[in-house]
């Protein structure tokens, strides 16, 4: 069915529903007669547009079932337009229903005229608003990168910045946050962008092999080398060699790593010819670098050549507003690719999703939502389609004076320590006076936390 002239009409006297189903024959009509017919009928065919009548059985005289029917609607598909249609001495609940989100309300008898011209207009703002989401939701995109938070826009501010320049890149954070697509992505926007990417994962190659794949072998350099074989960094000659986890890469070839990257030369396994290779290199991993040095794991003076710029690259769960951001458009990304109807994350899927902690970040995402789109049937994606259950302190509020107070003490508290605990300095940093400052520390209780402080000075 073409979704943009669905219209579902909610309407228990059979008579009317004719009457409506004649008089609106340019729209593709779904008839429903109570609520759970209507809310069945919602999330099979995610219609743009709802007529519904506020007296619905069981108490067709009272408009309670109908504004329940409304909330429902609103909550599972808060951009559908509802006009409500009620009886003519019924204007307070028209009203009621418009409060409480209903796009416009209809009084019977019905004229199809001006009912016609109200669903129309319907239709018109509902499909504005969703090239508006759609154009806002293509702004987000940074060729494959999506980032909203803050957090993620400095890495990519970054990203621009070095990009252009020959520095060698240290990309560090958890596993499937991104850092190959970023790797990826610096090398894109370099001069190198139409020479090759080459990427050598250390921990997914045996130590015995990983030597020749990285320098190559001359042919006779050990049993089996029955031909000359380039390594991966020559294949990148002129352009980019992305070393992944690097942190798992063997002391001993180690060595042979930093020779290559303070001279640019590399050595054949059984060759003697020092061959020059001109290339970027970009290294990543999700171990830290710092404890291995401790423990003479890892070459301190690899570690200052490799982190000539390093990048830090927040997990998911500490990016302000992307979950949503990412989860929203790879939905949209996997339902083209199956070729199966848009779909919409339920209300309490969404939360879900900014619910859950993501330790596999981007890449556990991808995976929950690409069985999601296939394993639902539904237009709406549930909590249980994405097989999230447990909940985390990360739980982000919706409130928003939950979230301002929030806001407000995690501003408050930077302030304090930027300033050394100075009040007049905190309030500057915050822009409000010294009086409003010292109202703020009340209301939220923080009084102690400056006393205890100033005792220690
Ligand atoms: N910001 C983002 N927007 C969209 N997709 C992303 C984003 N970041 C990562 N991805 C996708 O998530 C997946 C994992 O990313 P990637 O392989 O770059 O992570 P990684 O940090 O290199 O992982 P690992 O450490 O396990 O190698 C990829 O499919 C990538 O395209």
């Amino acid at each position: 069915m073409n979704s943009s002239k669905l219209l579902l009409i909610v309407e228990d006297d059979p008579g009317l529903q004719k009457q409506l189903k004649w008089s609106l024959d340019q729209y593709e009509i779904i008839l429903a007669s109570n609520r759970i017919e209507a809310v069945t009928a919602l999330r099979r065919h995610m219609p743009n547009v709802i007529t519904l009548d506020l007296g619905l059985p069981p108490d067709p005289t009272n408009a309670s079932e109908g504004l329940a029917t409304l909330k429902e609607i609103l909550e599972l598909a808060p951009h559908t337009k509802v006009i409500v249609v009620t009886g003519n001495d019924d204007r307070s609940n028209a009203i009621e229903a418009v409060a409480q989100g209903a796009y416009d309300f209809y009084q019977k008898p019905i004229d199809s005229d001006v009912l016609n011209m109200i669903i129309s207009r319907a239709f018109n703002l509902q499909a504005l608003e969703h090239d508006f989401r759609n154009l806002q939701q293509q702004q987000i995109f940074t060729g494959d990168i999506i980032a909203t938070s803050p957090q993620m826009l400095t890495v990519m501010r970054m990203v621009e910045r070095i990009a252009p320049t020959q520095a060698t890149v240290l990309l560090l954070g958890e596993s499937g946050t991104g850092k190959e697509l970023l790797a990826k992505a610096i090398h894109a926007r370099s001069p190198r962008a139409n020479m090759p990417f080459v990427a050598v994962n250390c921990a997914a190659i045996p130590e015995t092999l990983l030597e020749s794949e990285l320098f190559g072998y001359e042919k006779g350099a050990f049993t089996g080398a029955v031909t000359q074989t380039k390594g991966k960094i020559e294949y990148a000659e002129g352009g980019t060699f992305f070393l992944d986890e690097i942190g798992d890469l063997p002391i001993a070839l180690q060595a042979k790593l930093l020779r290559f990257i303070q001279e640019r030369i590399i050595e054949r396994l059984g060759g003697r010819k020092e061959i020059p290779v001109d290339v970027r290199i970009i290294c990543a991993t999700h171990r830290n670098l710092q404890n291995l040095i401790d423990q003479n794991l890892f070459r301190a003076d690899l570690y200052y050549r490799l982190s000539e710029i390093s990048i830090e690259i927040p997990p998911l769960r500490e990016r302000e507003g992307d979950i949503i951001a990412i989860g929203n458009a790879l939905l949209k990304r996997y339902c083209e690719h199956n070729q199966c109807k848009e779909k919409r994350f339920a209300p309490e899927a969404a939360q879900a999703l900014e619910n859950y902690a993501w330790p596999g970040n981007i890449r556990e995402l991808e995976n929950k939502l690409k069985r999601a789109v296939i394993l639902s049937d539904n237009y709406l994606i549930t909590t249980d389609d994405l097989e999230i259950s447990e909940q985390t302190e990360n739980s982000m509020p919706l409130n928003l004076k939950t979230v301002r107070d929030a806001a407000e003490v995690s501003a408050i508290k930077r302030a304090l320590h930027y300033s050394d605990y100075n009040i007049s300095e905190t309030s500057r940093l915050l822009g409000v006076t010294r009086p409003t400052l010292y109202s703020l520390l009340e209301k939220h209780d923080l009084q102690d936390l400056i006393r205890h402080q100033l005792d220690q000075v």
